[in-house]
């Protein structure tokens, strides 16, 4: 690691792996010092088995016993299950991407999700969690609110966990994180060494200062992640980010097809970012399209999909959201 990111992972990485090392009563005091509004965004495609769980440990252990937060919203992103139902029952705010900006019409994808969620919530302070975690994560909110409340440079914060990998019903105490190890790490070690210092660079789960969230374009799909690593690095600089160790992170695995194609939309929002941050420098245009193979007995068949960079511009260039004409309808 270069000396600046061994320094910034000295420096910048915290632990709260379990409720025991954080003091929630000391957090909440420091939120209304601050004045905060803390808003909390599950993105949700097709979690009907886990968003309702999720959302009741929320509001049980973080609203209704301690007013850590003030916001939990579910965004439905073109679920074709009950994920709307179960979390609304179990007491989130729910908004479908389509009801959100409708002006603004509706991409598909994780980024547009997250996105759409800053025009349809109002916390200064916005925590990330995707919908499919899997075993204890109270801890996880107030472990990622911790350095925004405590530290004013911070302005954007990366969980850090251990990846279990649970494939097929079988579990392994390592493996996840697949995109993580095999695409984004190198790919971010050899054009942002100082973000080398980041533990799980494409985690879901993350908080932010909405000043800084709003400066910054979202990319609509699997790239939302790596995309906003490197767009807040050039907006506050390296000391402005912050990870915390959250100890251990489980969720609903998806296939190796599958990640393929998200390693693709993180490659494609790589090569994107790596050449418009130099003068004189066009974007490189990746082709934007990944081809991959199954055999079916008798030899490979290829399918290809779109891979390229869909991006929404920085929310504060949306006129509806400074006049907080966000036009949810209902
Ligand atoms: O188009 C999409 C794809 C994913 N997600 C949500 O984003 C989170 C992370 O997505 P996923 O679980 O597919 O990624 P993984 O965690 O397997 O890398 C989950 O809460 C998904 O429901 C979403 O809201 N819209
Ligand atoms: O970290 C990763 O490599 C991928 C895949 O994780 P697994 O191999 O399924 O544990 O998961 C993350 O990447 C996505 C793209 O950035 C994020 O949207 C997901 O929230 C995150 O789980």
């Amino acid at each position: 690691m270069r000396p600046d990111a061994r320094a910034w992972f000295e420096h910048r990485t915290t632990s709260a792996a379990s409720l025991a090392e954080i003091d929630p009563d000391a957090l909440v005091r420091a939120k209304r010092r601050g004045g905060h509004r803390v808003s909390v965004v599950l993105p949700a495609r097709d979690e009907e088995a886990t968003v309702g769980r999720l959302v009741t440990d929320l509001r049980e252990r973080w609203m209704a016993r301690l007013p850590l937060i003030d916001e939990l919203l579910v965004v439905d992103s073109d679920s074709t299950d009950a994920t709307a139902q179960v979390a609304r029952a179990a007491g989130a705010d729910v908004v479908a991407t389509t009801d959100v900006l409708p002006g603004h019409g509706t991409r598909r994808g994780k980024g547009e999700a997250l996105w759409k969620s800053l025009a349809a919530t109002t916390g200064d302070l916005v925590v990330f969690l995707d919908a499919d975690l899997l075993g204890d994560v109270a801890h996880y909110v107030p472990g990622l609110l911790g350095p925004l409340l405590t530290d004013p440079q911070v302005l954007y914060v990366k969980g850090c966990y251990t990846r279990p990998l649970e494939i097929d019903g079988q579990a392994r105490p390592a493996g996840g994180g697949r995109v993580t190890e095999l695409t984004a790490r190198p790919l971010l070690n050899a054009l942002w060494p100082e973000l080398a210092g980041f533990v799980q660079p494409l985690g879901g789960e993350y908080a932010g200062r909405r000043s800084a969230l709003e400066q910054v374009p979202f990319v609509s799909g699997y790239g939302v992640e790596v995309g906003l690593l490197v767009d807040l690095l050039r907006l506050g600089g390296l000391s402005s980010l912050a990870q915390v160790d959250l100890g251990v992170r489980r969720h609903t695995s998806q296939s190796q097809e599958a990640l393929g194609a998200m390693a693709g939309e993180v490659v494609s929002t790589v090569l994107a970012r790596a050449e418009c941050g130099r003068p004189g420098h066009q974007p490189l245009t990746a082709s934007g399209l990944l081809t991959q193979f199954r055999h079916d007995g008798s030899g490979f068949v290829p399918s290809s999909r779109a891979v390229g960079v869909d991006e929404r511009p920085p929310m504060v260039t949306i006129a509806e959201y400074r006049t907080g004409d966000a036009g949810m309808a209902g």
